[in-house]
C-alpha cells in the first residue's frame, strides 16, 4: 500500500508566506528574497513529508497567491487589459496585477474576480475566457517545482487542476459560447505541460477534478471522458491519478469508472458510501487503484482509526493491498499546520485534535497498522487512538442540557417577524428619517498594524485591559467623527476590537475553543484562524453591546450594531463531527438572538447580521440543497426575528452569485441586504432584479479587495446601472464589503467619493421628482 497526500498548506507554520508577500508588495524586501522565502516553505514541506514516510508527495501544490491563477498564467490565458504589463521584465508583476489590480506607473487596471473554491472559505481567482480563447504554454512553474524537489532527492507527484475543472471554474467574458467548448484549444497546450513534466521525470501526476462532485451536463461528462482517454493514449506510461474531493462522484461515477486511469481518489469523509458503490459496480475495472481519502483535510479532529481500518480492509479484501492507497480526503490546504505549536489549548481538547503535520503521521500510522498489525508499537497506537475517541464521545465538556432543551422548544413563531416588510418599512422610515440613497459601510474600518499590535500586546499581558479599551474607544471615536464629517447616513463603530468576525464571537461563546497558530489561507496573503466548536453553544454575556452603545453615545446619527450570523459562524469554524450541522447552527442562532435583543434594549435601531457564508455552505449537489437551505434560513431568522418591527435588520453577503438561491435570500426577510457587486459591474444584481426582490438593497459600488480608489465617475456609473434596475427608493449606497484590509488614506478618499456621488444622485432624482 502507498500513502498519498493530495496537497499541503503553503503559508508556513508561522505565516511566513503572508509576511514575505506583504513585505514584497510594500517594497520592503527584494524579489530575490521573497522567492527564497517561498522556496524554503516548499522545501520544508517536502522534507517533512518525505521524512515521515509519505510515498506520493505533492508538488505544484505551492502557490504564491492561488493555484488557479497559477494555471491560468501557465496556460497563457491573460485578459486583454493586462497585455501591456505582460512584457515587463518581472513576470511576477503581471501575476500580482491579475490577482490584486494595479494602480501605479501609469497603470490603472482592476483585479480579476475572486470567488469561493467549492464549499470552502478559500477563494480563487476566476479565469476569464473569450470566445476563441487561445492558449500557450507561458510558464513552467509545475516543472520547475518538480525539479526543485528532485534536487533535494525527493521525487514528487505533480498536482495539476484538471482541464475540465479549470474551464468550469472560469467565466465567459463574451456572449454566445460556452467555456467547455474551449477544451479543443486547451488540451494541446495542457498536454505540452504534461509532456514536460514527464520529460523531467514525473511518473505520477495527480489531476484534480473536483467538478466531479457537482451535477455535470452530458457535454461536461463527455469532456471528462475525452480528456482522460486522450491523456492515457498520448502518455501510455504516465500513471494518472484522478482526484475528486468534497463530495461523492454521484451521477458522474459511471463516466469515471470507464476512464483508463491508474488510480482513482475518493473522499471517504464527505462520502463514505461511495466505497461500496464502486467496489460493487460492474463497470469498475479492478486493475484501477483506489486511493482512499480517510484522513479529513477539512476538519481538525483526530482520525478514528477503527473506522478508517474498516474502509481499508473492505477495499483490500476485494482488490488486494497493492491496489489500495491511504490518503487525505482532499488537500490539507484547508487545515491548520501544527498542533504542537499550541500551548494554550485545554489539554482535554487538544488530545482530540490533529492538524496537517499530525495528519501526515496519521496516514503513515494507518498504513503501518495495516501492514504490520501485530507489531507492539502498532497495537499500542491503535489502542491509544481508540481510547481518545471513546474519551471524546463521553466527555462532560461537550454536553449542556439547557442548550439542547432550548433548541428542542423552538417554534415557527421564533423565526418570523411580527409584521410584513411593508409595515416594518414605514415604521423604520419614520424613526430613522433617512434620505433617498442612504449611505452606509459594511462594518469594519482599517485594521491597522497599530490596532493589531495593541491586541497582541494585550494578549501577551504587556498592556492592561483598561489601556486596551481606551485605545479601542479612541479609535471608535475618531472613526465616528470621520463618518460624520463626510456625511454618511448610518454609521458603524468599526470593529476594531475584533481579530476576526468569526473568531471574536467564538472566543466569547461557550462550546468553542481557539488556537494561537491555527492559521488557514483564505485568499492571497490573508489568513483566518477558525475557532473550534467542540460542544453545545451558549452565550455567557453580551458580546458587542458595550462597544456599540459607546459608539452611539458619541453621535445622534444612527449607529448600526454589527453581528456575524449563525450560518457564517458555523461555516467558518471547525465543526463538531458528532451531531448534525443543523443542530449546532440553531444553538449559535439562539446565542445571536440574545445578542440582537440586548442591542435593541440598549437603544440600537439598526442591526446588521452578516451572512457572507450562506452561499458557500450550500451542498455541492443540488439534490441536497433544500434540506440545507431550510435550516440555514431558519437559523438566520431565529437570530433576527426577536426584534420589534421598528428595528431595522440588515444582512450582508459577498463573494457569491445568488442566482440559484435568490428565493432563499429573499426568505431571510432582512429589511436591507448589502451585497458585493462592483467587481462584476453589477452583474450580480441581475438575480435580484429578475426575482423582483421586495426589500431594500445596497449593491456594492467600491471594490474593497484592492487598494485601488474608485473615482466618483465610476461609482456614479455603477449607481446609475442600479437605478435602471431597481426601484430607487430601495437603493442603499455602500462598499462591497468591510474595509478591514484597507489603509486609512485610500479609505477616506474612496468613501468621500461614495458619499458625494450619493448626494449628487439624490439632487438629480429630487429635481426630477
Ligand atoms: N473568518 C473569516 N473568513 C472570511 C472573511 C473574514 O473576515 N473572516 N472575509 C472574507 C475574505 N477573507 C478574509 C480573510 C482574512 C482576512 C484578514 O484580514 N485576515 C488577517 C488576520 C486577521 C486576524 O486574525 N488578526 C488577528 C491577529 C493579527 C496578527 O497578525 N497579529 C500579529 C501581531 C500584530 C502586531 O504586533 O503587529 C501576529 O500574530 O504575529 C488580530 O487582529 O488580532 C490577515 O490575514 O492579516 C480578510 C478577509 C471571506 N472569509
Ligand atoms: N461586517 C464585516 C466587515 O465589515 C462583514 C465582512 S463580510 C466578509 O468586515
Ligand atoms: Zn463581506
Amino acid at each position: 500500500m502507498k500513502t498519498n497526500l493530495l496537497g499541503y498548506p503553503r503559508i508556513g507554520s508561522k505565516r511566513e508566506l503572508k509576511k514575505s508577500s506583504e513585505a514584497y508588495w510594500k517594497h520592503e524586501i527584494s524579489l530575490e528574497n521573497h522567492l527564497k522565502n517561498a522556496a524554503k516553505i516548499r522545501q520544508d514541506n517536502w522534507v517533512y513529508q518525505h521524512e515521515h514516510g509519505i510515498d506520493l508527495i505533492p508538488s505544484n501544490d505551492f502557490s504564491l497567491y492561488d493555484q488557479v491563477l497559477d494555471l491560468t498564467l501557465t496556460l497563457g490565458c491573460i485578459p486583454e487589459r493586462y497585455t501591456d504589463i505582460k512584457l515587463k521584465e518581472n513576470p511576477l508583476d503581471l501575476y500580482y496585477a491579475m490577482a490584486r489590480g494595479i494602480q501605479k506607473d501609469g497603470f490603472d487596471i482592476t483585479a480579476m474576480e475572486m470567488t469561493k473554491w467549492f464549499d470552502t472559505n478559500y477563494h480563487y481567482i476566476v479565469p476569464e475566457f473569450r470566445k476563441n480563447q487561445a492558449f500557450e504554454l507561458l510558464n513552467l512553474k509545475a516543472v520547475n517545482e518538480f525539479k526543485e524537489a528532485l534536487d533535494l532527492g525527493i521525487k514528487t507527484k505533480p498536482v495539476l487542476i484538471g482541464p475540465v475543472t479549470f474551464l468550469l471554474l472560469g467565466k465567459e467574458t463574451e456572449p454566445n459560447f460556452h467555456r467547455i467548448d474551449l477544451l479543443e484549444n486547451l488540451l494541446p497546450v495542457y498536454f505540452k505541460l504534461v509532456e514536460k513534466l514527464i520529460d523531467a521525470g514525473a511518473e505520477y501526476i495527480q489531476f484534480d477534478e473536483p467538478c466531479l462532485t457537482t451535477d455535470l451536463s452530458i457535454k461536461e461528462q463527455e469532456a471528462i471522458t475525452k480528456t482522460y482517454t486522450k491523456l492515457a493514449e498520448t502518455f501510455p506510461d504516465l500513471k494518472i491519478i484522478l482526484a475528486n474531493y468534497f463530495d461523492c462522484y454521484g451521477e458522474n461515477l459511471k463516466t469515471v469508472l470507464k476512464l483508463p486511469v491508474h488510480a482513482l481518489h475518493l473522499d471517504l469523509i464527505r462520502c463514505p458510501l461511495q466505497l461500496d458503490d464502486i467496489l460493487n459496480a460492474d463497470e469498475f475495472n479492478k486493475k484501477t487503484i483506489l486511493s482512499l481519502g480517510v484522513i479529513d483535510g477539512r476538519n481538525i479532529w483526530k482520525n478514528d482509526f477503527e473506522q478508517s481500518l474498516k474502509y481499508i480492509k473492505k477495499a483490500t479484501t476485494i482488490l488486494g493491498k497493492d491496489k489500495v492507497w491511504i490518503g487525505s480526503s482532499c488537500s490539507l490546504l484547508h487545515s491548520p499546520i501544527d498542533l504542537n505549536l499550541e500551548q494554550k489549548l485545554p489539554t482535554d481538547i487538544k488530545q482530540w485534535l490533529a492538524f496537517a503535520k499530525q495528519k501526515v503521521e496519521e496516514i503513515v500510522s494507518l498504513n503501518s497498522i495495516v501492514t504490520h498489525p501485530n507489531s507492539e508499537e502498532n497495537i499500542a497506537a491503535l489502542k491509544a487512538n481508540k481510547q481518545t475517541i471513546l474519551n471524546k464521545s463521553t466527555s462532560k465538556l461537550i454536553h449542556n442540557d439547557a442548550v439542547k432543551n432550548r433548541v428542542s422548544k423552538l417554534t415557527p413563531k421564533d423565526s418570523s417577524r411580527q409584521s410584513i416588510f411593508k409595515q416594518r418599512q414605514s415604521q423604520q422610515k419614520s424613526i430613522l428619517n433617512l434620505p433617498l440613497f442612504p449611505t452606509t459601510t459594511i462594518g469594519s474600518f482599517p485594521q491597522t498594524k497599530a490596532v493589531r499590535s495593541w491586541r497582541s500586546k494585550f494578549k501577551k499581558g504587556e498592556i492592561l485591559q483598561t489601556e486596551y479599551d481606551d485605545l479601542i474607544e479612541n479609535e471608535i471615536k475618531e472613526t465616528i467623527r470621520f463618518q460624520e464629517s463626510i456625511g454618511l447616513d448610518v454609521l458603524v463603530h468599526g470593529e476594531f476590537e475584533r481579530n476576526d468576525m468569526v473568531e471574536y464571537f467564538g472566543e466569547q461563546l461557550n462550546g468553542f475553543a481557539f488556537t494561537n497558530f491555527g492559521w488557514v489561507q483564505s485568499y492571497g496573503s490573508r489568513c483566518v484562524k477558525p475557532p473550534i466548536i467542540f460542544g453545545d453553544v451558549s452565550r455567557e454575556h453580551p458580546m458587542t453591546v458595550n462597544w456599540t452603545a459607546y459608539a452611539q453615545s458619541l453621535t445622534d446619527i444612527p449607529v448600526k450594531g454589527m453581528l456575524t450570523g449563525p450560518v457564517t459562524i458555523l461555516q467558518w469554524s471547525f465543526v463538531r463531527n458528532d451531531q448534525p450541522r443543523a443542530t449546532t447552527c440553531k444553538q449559535i442562532a439562539l446565542a445571536i438572538r440574545d445578542e440582537v435583543l440586548d442591542l435593541e434594549s440598549a437603544g440600537v435601531k439598526v442591526i446588521q447580521i452578516d451572512e457572507p457564508a450562506i452561499r458557500e455552505g450550500l451542498p455541492l449537489r443540488k439534490e441536497d440543497w433544500q434540506a440545507y437551505l431550510n435550516w440555514a434560513i431558519t437559523s438566520f431568522k431565529i437570530s433576527s426575528c426577536g426584534v420589534a418591527d421598528s428595528t431595522q435588520i440588515h444582512t450582508h453577503m459577498c463573494y457569491a452569485e445568488f442566482n440559484d438561491i435568490i428565493d432563499s435570500v429573499a426568505a431571510l426577510d432582512a429589511d436591507v441586504i448589502t451585497i458585493e457587486t462592483s467587481r462584476s459591474n453589477m452583474e450580480l444584481l441581475d438575480a435580484f432584479v429578475d426575482y423582483k426582490y421586495p426589500n431594500e438593497i445596497g449593491p456594492g459600488v467600491y471594490d474593497i479587495h484592492s487598494p485601488r480608489i474608485p473615482s466618483s465617475e465610476e461609482i456614479e456609473g455603477l449607481l446609475e446601472k442600479a437605478c435602471n434596475l431597481l426601484p430607487i427608493e430601495h437603493i442603499w449606497v455602500n462598499p462591497d464589503c468591510g474595509l478591514k484590509t484597507r489603509d486609512w488614506p485610500e479609505t477616506k478618499v474612496a468613501l468621500t467619493h461614495l458619499v458625494n456621488t450619493a448626494k449628487k444622485l439624490r439632487e438629480k432624482f429630487q429635481i426630477e421628482a
